[in-house]
């Protein structure tokens, strides 16, 4: 992977991290964009609509800012919900957060994350989804009240957080954990590799 001149078209501590951890340390430009999802659209398109329109917000930024050093870069976007018999985001409110986490409990759910990789200035353009099932413990209602006194869960699709506190009732998952923390690295290093050599 190419480590120059990479936009994070994100302000998430979690993708940030992740890349970090990778010896990588891009350019941070949030996406402030409504991240309301087209009716109709599924889970896979939602996701990978939404990270490519945070990337075209940060590619139109840079292009009327022109800033000769941001020119050429690679902006990565990503975006992340969960699924289950709906597409669940985050949670508006406290009750909001008690729904979601009760009608996930004892059960399979699943996390989609869309990524979207573009070089600002050129066509190329590459968005994927990566899914990862997640598999939850049973709580009380107690248990999960306790939870929803700590601030973890309002910022994080699905009203949790598996690399926090949360962690207790997660009993499995199949698939990448990072993608569940919105940030599906092995897959973005392969694409990115793939699409830009
Ligand atoms: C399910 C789950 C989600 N999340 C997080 C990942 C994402 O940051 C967030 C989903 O919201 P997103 O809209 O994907 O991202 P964001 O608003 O945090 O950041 P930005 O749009 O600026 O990139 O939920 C966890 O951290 N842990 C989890 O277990």
């Amino acid at each position: 992977m190419n480590k120059n001149h990479i936009i994070l078209a994100s302000s998430s501590p979690r993708r940030i991290d992740i890349m970090h951890q990778h010896g990588i340390h891009p350019v941070i430009i949030p996406a402030n964009v409504d991240e309301s999802i087209p009716e109709g659209a599924d889970m896979e398109d939602a996701v990978m609509y939404l990270a490519l329109k945070k990337a075209l917000f940060v590619e139109e930024k840079i292009r009327t800012e022109e800033k000769e050093q941001d020119k050429n870069s690679v902006i990565i976007a990503a975006d992340t919900v969960v699924y289950k018999d709906r597409i669940i985001g985050k949670p508006k409110d406290r009750q909001d957060a008690f729904e979601i986490l009760w009608s996930l409990k004892g059960k399979m759910h699943e996390v989609a994350t869309g990524v979207c990789i573009l070089q600002a200035g050129t066509t190329i353009r590459h968005c994927f989804c990566e899914i990862t099932k997640v598999f939850f413990k049973d709580f009380t209602e107690e248990e999960l009240n306790a939870y929803l006194d700590t601030p973890e869960p309002y910022d994080k699709a699905g009203a949790y957080a598996i690399q926090g506190a949360f962690a207790q009732y997660v009993d499995h998952i199949e698939g990448d954990l990072n993608n569940v923390i919105g940030f599906p690295w092995d897959r973005i290093q392969l694409e990115f590799d793939r699409i830009l050599g």
